[in-house]
């Protein structure tokens, strides 16, 4: 067991329980596709045209200044609940596989991870709010639009990966690099393989996308949530794909952050295929995430 000051232990032997009704992994996603399908996915152009925008807009002044305004955490003050339900009409512009409203897809992933891990409460809370920071598009809290709040993260300050979606997007016999676009791409600060980092600096002094995993992250941290590092790490770092998937950017990691890329690893099987159009009672499952919230967050939280 791994036990911090304050925050719940991780049992390193977090160990899926074999049972035949544990989490099925599905051939394929609501609409018949592979998953994380973006050149063939249903709904294309939406989500390409989100990550357009994303790749011309994301520079790194724009992180850094965003982080700060919404580091002070004077947006709002609600309820882990309440903000669970501002999600129910919400639908995600960045998603290949899923158009449900995105209560639905928090409920989803931690209904699934809790088949497989049903002993690690930490998890199932983790599942359930990992994509609570897409609040962001709500008028409460700024209305970001959809490129500063959802899809996939990569880091800003140093050269973009190739691994990052829609890094290169074929039109007939061009190629184009929506990047380009982006006025970082041509600052010699910001292009070089390091930019303005150093080799083992560690994520936690990196800027990565503006978007709802860095939000969720100071959101739970400030609030003082009890819940362990693992669960703040897998919330931080789930849209991160080039990372956890790809294997790009390895260099800027430390030794903390290897230790811990593994619990995003685990998690992402139940943030990804669990994406499906069968709906989950909310009113059914909502006291038992309730009465977890209760033990890992205060009452009120400041947004
Ligand atoms: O489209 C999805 C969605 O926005 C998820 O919330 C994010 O975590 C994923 O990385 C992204 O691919
Ligand atoms: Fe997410
Ligand atoms: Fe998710």
């Amino acid at each position: 067991m791994i036990a911090v000051e304050n925050q719940a232990p991780v049992s390193e032997n977090a160990i899926p329980k074999d049972a035949s009704d544990g989490f099925v992994v599905p051939e394929s996603n609501a609409f018949g596709q592979s998953f994380r399908d973006y050149e063939a996915t249903v709904r294309l152009s939406i989500v390409e045209n989100t990550y357009r925008l994303n790749h011309i807009n994301q520079t790194y002044d724009f992180v850094k200044r965003t982080r700060e305004e919404y580091a002070k955490l004077n947006k709002a003050e609600m309820s882990i609940w309440e903000a669970i339900e501002l999600l129910d009409s919400f639908v995600d512009e960045s998603d290949p596989d899923l158009e449900e409203p995105q209560i639905q897809h928090l409920l989803q992933s931690a209904e699934a991870i809790r088949k497989d891990y049903p002993n690690e409460e930490w998890m199932h809370l983790t599942a359930l709010i990992h994509d609570l920071g897409k609040v962001l598009y709500h008028s409460k809290f700024g209305s970001l639009p959809q490129w500063a709040v959802v899809g996939d993260t990569h880091p800003v300050g140093c050269a973009f990966d190739e691994s990052i979606v829609y890094h290169k997007v074929f039109l007939k016999t061009l190629v184009n690099y929506y990047f380009k676009e982006n006025p970082d791409y041509n600052n010699p600060a910001y292009n070089t393989k390091l930019g303005v980092y150093s080799e083992g600096c560690g994520l936690e002094n990196v800027l990565l996308s503006w978007g709802h995993d860095d939000y969720m992250y100071m959101v739970a941290k400030a609030n003082g949530t009890t819940l362990p590092s693992a669960a703040l790490f897998t919330i931080r770092y789930h849209s991160f794909y080039p990372l956890h998937t790809e294997g790009a950017y390895q260099y800027l990691m430390n030794e903390e952050d290897r230790e811990n890329l593994k619990w995003v690893q685990t998690f992402n099987k139940y943030d990804l295929y669990s994406k499906s159009s069968v709906h989950i009672d909310v009113e059914k499952v909502k006291p038992y995430y309730e009465s977890l919230i209760k033990k890992y967050f205060p009452e009120k939280l400041r947004w």
